[in-house]
């Protein structure tokens, strides 16, 4: 059975089309990433699993509940990381805990979650005056009371240190292993792509893919590089003339073509190997900054990013 089963989704706002007749289903213990530049839709969908707003048209299933029929049957058995949570009120981290235990009427041991996500020695200071990166772990905490058979997570590793990714991308799986659907909003295209299983691209209100990483790359168009390291200096082998290569480069014994679609790569290992010994093939798949930029034109603006830093941020 799918946990999230969308059919034909829409929400307009005015005469705007936050989110476009959506069609999308995400199955049990799945890590399921949901991308889209700023505007995309991710956020109205996810107040719509969560029956925040109502859909203008279209159907949402929430492991086999009707979203907006009973929401609150939903939101029992979800748990949620929203973005910018805000600790506002005079309470401790551990009553924070105490807090959301209760309101799902749940038995965890508040100690155990805050040791979970390395907040066991704080437990006791005022979440208010948590670092951000705390507040996201305390928040963390909070969306896996009551063992969730869904999580929702809107940009989970906002203010994290490569330690709190870590815990964070660890729990997310053994999680995941349990059973538990992990439905996950970002912007960092890295971290997605070392937890999800399949991810959606966005844009504008529409569903641009859905499928593995390794799937989008299969299918993207656009240049790819590969890099041969040969035994002798491999010059005037005619990789030039073979069909799909756009730019061929040697440095010493090192080879680096540019091919029209990654499809090519295989047509050159094989044109050199014929020619002279491939000592090793060091292949430079499409990265995950044009694969987003194909799917979705770059950023609101439009603009593509030159390095893979500026990429996670192009999404944004
Ligand atoms: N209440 C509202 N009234 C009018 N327009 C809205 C409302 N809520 C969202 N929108 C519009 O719907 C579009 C989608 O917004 P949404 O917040 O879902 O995007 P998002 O993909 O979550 O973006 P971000 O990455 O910036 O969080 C945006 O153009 C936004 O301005």
């Amino acid at each position: 059975m799918a946990t999230i089963d969308i059919t034909g989704l829409t929400k307009t706002f005015g005469d705007f089309h936050a989110v476009e007749d959506l069609d999308l289903s995400v199955q049990e213990g799945e890590i399921f990433g949901f991308l889209g530049p700023n505007g995309a839709g991710k956020s109205t969908t996810i107040n719509m699993l969560l029956d925040f707003i109502r859909p203008t048209s279209g159907h949402i299933e929430v492991l086999g509940v009707d979203a907006q029929e009973n929401p609150a049957a939903v939101r029992r058995r979800v748990g949620v990381l929203p973005e910018g949570f805000g600790f506002e009120d005079p309470l401790l981290g551990r009553e924070y805990l105490d807090w959301a235990i209760e309101s799902k009427n749940a038995d965890d041991d508040p100690d155990e979650l805050l040791e979970l996500v390395g907040l066991a020695g704080d437990a006791d200071r005022m979440a208010a005056d948590y670092s951000k990166g705390m507040q996201q772990r305390l928040a963390f905490a909070m969306a896996l009371v009551d063992d969730p058979d869904l999580l929702i997570l809107d940009e989970p590793s906002t203010g994290l240190d490569p330690n709190g990714i870590q815990n964070m991308r660890e729990i997310i799986r053994e999680q995941a292993s349990d059973g538990t659907t992990v439905f996950f909003s970002s912007h960092h295209l890295a971290e997605v792509e070392a937890v999800c299983d399949r991810v959606a691209v966005m844009k504008g209100g529409r569903l641009e893919a859905v499928d593995t990483i390794e799937g989008l790359r299969e299918n993207a168009g656009g240049p790819a590089t590969i890099t041969l390291d040969c035994a002798t200096p491999p010059t005037e082998l005619g990789v030039a003339d073979l069909d799909g290569v756009t730019d061929v480069t040697v440095e010493d014994r090192t080879l680096t073509v540019t091919c029209t679609d990654p499809s090519v790569k295989a047509d050159v290992v094989t044109h050199v190997a014929a020619r002279t010994q491939v000592r090793d093939v060091l292949s430079e798949s499409v990265s995950l900054e044009s694969l987003f930029n194909d799917l979705t034109g770059g950023g609101r603006d439009g603009s593509t990013a030159g390095n893979e830093e500026a990429a996670t941020e192009v999404a944004r």
